[in-house]
């Protein structure tokens, strides 16, 4: 593969923080059973819900069984390899899902006295359930198994948004709840010479073992477990591959996944976009809101009368306000002071934000020794994610306002050639990673604009997906389209709060020009982008460029 088609892995380190390598190998951090065991191939994924804010596929699911040293993992990666350029694709190992053992149980094994052959050995229950949720489109944690000390690590690995998953195992056909989520089953058939030729070899280099006790362990357990429950399970394949010279048959499988994910494709920008046009009932907001002149600024709730949404929250259009809005939509305004005045609104974003998590009563004594009855915040985690980059300065808000909050990022950037949203890279804080903690957790989702709001949408799916609950997700935004992907957010996801400073007319489809570099080089080509207007501009380039 030439160095410039390299995949780009995302892969998970000993703390379980996503980190993205070129290859499977430079990945240094992570232990050696788990870079074998799952591996996150990504090009971007598409949306994969629907306007309506539900998913709307799966993912596609292949399961493959086969002997040991058969080459079930050649398939697995081969097929990745071939696949080539479409969504995020992982391999995930059945060796992952070997139970627990106690302490004589791995001496046992150290002795090779453990048949780990039998499909007793593995935790099929939590084998289906993780897979079950990946293929929902849910995260889940997979265990790390390690074959030196013949015991599962205490760490889990935490894996989202595979577009195609490929489960390998010798059973991995053999437990009728796996089988019933694979959409595609294959079978890998291979002499039993070869097989045991290449688990010496295997054994030996990579799991440290010795001739002896590779031998001792195939024909005890080995060779009667394959004899009695993996070749019975080549029956419920739909493919038998060949262990060996496999070419053709893996490129046939590339064809067939390619074509069902093609089937699966969506169109998704395009109804963003053009949604506050085609809606029946056009949200309709004064894009310079009022503020009566008897009763002080408050918070505007957008178009009470005819068409309440009372979770977008507008910050009150006070002078001092639009003071602040109009030198960030001056393009004289140098990036000095665009940098003070963004973090400035950042704050009062944040600030009106915090208004609406749930507080509880405290009672502190003051300094002249009298008891104070006042609030402190009543939740149990609380975190920032940020689209990177331009939710960046939102996140700089945040920090500043509450300490050491825990906080993530979402990379989400348009298709160059459909113009649709691609999830390109996530890292997303532990109280989010972990399913139990994500019910509990608020969530304070941060980008400068909704325009299109196909990023934020893709964001809110994101965190929907791990478990958050939908009334606990504060979108905190400079800017609203008031025509834009506003109003299909509003539908899909009722409960979420938006808050933000302002809401423009307009939302406009335009050319961005490409960029040059100084030796005459194109860095960027010239691509469609849909800009608010009047706009600040894109907001993460005059903040940081
Ligand atoms: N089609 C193939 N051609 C050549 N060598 C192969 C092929 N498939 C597997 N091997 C080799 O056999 C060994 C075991 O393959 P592997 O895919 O790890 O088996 P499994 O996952 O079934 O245990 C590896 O060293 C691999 O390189
Ligand atoms: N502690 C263990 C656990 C499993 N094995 C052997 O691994 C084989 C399955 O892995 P493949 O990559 O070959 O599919 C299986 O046959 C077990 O005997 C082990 O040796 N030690």
């Amino acid at each position: 593969m030439a160095e410039d088609d390299t995949p780009i892995f995302i892969n998970v380190d000993s703390e379980s923080r996503p980190v993205i390598s070129r290859t499977v190998s430079n990945s240094r951090a992570i232990p050696l059973q788990a870079k074998k065991n799952t591996i996150l191939k990504s090009h971007g994924r598409p949306p994969w819900y629907s306007e309506d804010g539900l998913p709307i596929c799966d993912a596609f699911v292949v399961g493959i069984a086969g002997g040991s040293a058969s080459g079930k993992t050649h398939v697995a990666r081969q097929i990745v390899q071939k696949l080539g350029s479409i969504p995020t694709i992982v391999i995930l190992s059945q060796d992952s899902f070997y139970k627990r053992h106690t302490p004589e149980e791995v001496e046992l094994a150290h002795a090779n006295l453990v048949d780990f052959d039998h499909p007793d050995a593995i935790d099929m229950p939590l084998f289906a359930a993780c897979l079950s949720d990946l293929k929902a489109c849910r995260q889940t944690n997979i265990p790390i198994y390690s074959f030196a000390e013949h015991q599962r690590l205490d760490e889990t690995k935490y894996l989202y948004g595979a577009a195609v998953i490929i489960t390998e195992g010798i059973l991995a056909l053999h437990d009728p709840a796996l089988r019933a989520l694979y959409d595609l089953k294959i079978f890998v058939q291979c002499d039993s010479d070869l097989m045991l030729a290449r688990r010496l070899r295997r054994d030996v280099k990579e799991r440290g073992r010795t001739v002896d006790g590779v031998l001792d362990q195939y024909l005890r357990y080995v060779k009667p477990s394959y004899d009695n429950f993996v070749l019975p399970t080549a029956r419920y394949a739909d493919i038998i591959v060949p262990g060996s010279d496999n070419s053709v048959a893996i490129e046939l499988i590339a064809t067939h996944i390619r074509k069902k994910l093609k089937e699966r494709a969506t169109r998704f920008r395009p109804h963003m976009a053009q949604a506050g046009s085609r809606s029946p009932t056009p949200l309709s907001l004064p894009s310079t809101p009022r503020v009566s002149a008897l009763s002080p600024p408050s918070t505007l709730r957008v178009n009470a009368m005819t068409d309440p949404y009372e979770n977008l929250i507008v910050l009150p259009q006070t002078p001092q306000l639009k003071g602040i809005y109009t030198i960030l939509r001056d393009k004289n305004t140098s990036r000095e002071d665009f940098i003070f005045f963004t973090d400035r609104l950042a704050t009062f974003l944040i600030e009106k934000a915090l208004e609406h998590l749930p507080y509880r009563p405290r009672t502190v004594r003051t300094p002249v020794d009298v008891d104070y009855v006042g609030k402190e915040l009543d939740v149990k985690y609380i975190c920032g994610v940020s689209i990177i980059r331009s939710g960046g300065p939102l996140e700089r808000g945040l920090q500043r306002v509450i300490n050491d909050v825990l906080t993530g990022s979402l990379l989400i950037q348009s298709d160059a050639q459909t113009g649709e949203p691609l999830l390109l890279h996530l890292m997303l804080p532990v109280c989010i990673r972990e399913r139990h903690r994500a019910k509990e957790t608020w969530v304070f989702l941060l980008d400068a604009q909704i325009g299109t709001g196909a990023a934020a949408f893709m964001a809110m799916r994101i965190l929907l997906d791990h478990g958050v609950r939908e009334d606990h997700i504060i979108f905190v935004s400079f800017l609203v389209a008031r025509n834009g992907g506003i109003c299909v957010l509003r539908k899909a996801f009722p409960q979420v709060k938006i808050v933000c400073g302002a809401v423009d007319d307009g939302l406009r489809e335009t050319w961005l020009e490409a960029i040059e570099s100084g030796e005459g080089q194109i860095e960027a080509e010239a691509r469609k982008v849909w800009v608010v207007e009047p706009g600040m501009g894109h907001i993460g380039d005059r903040y940081y460029l």
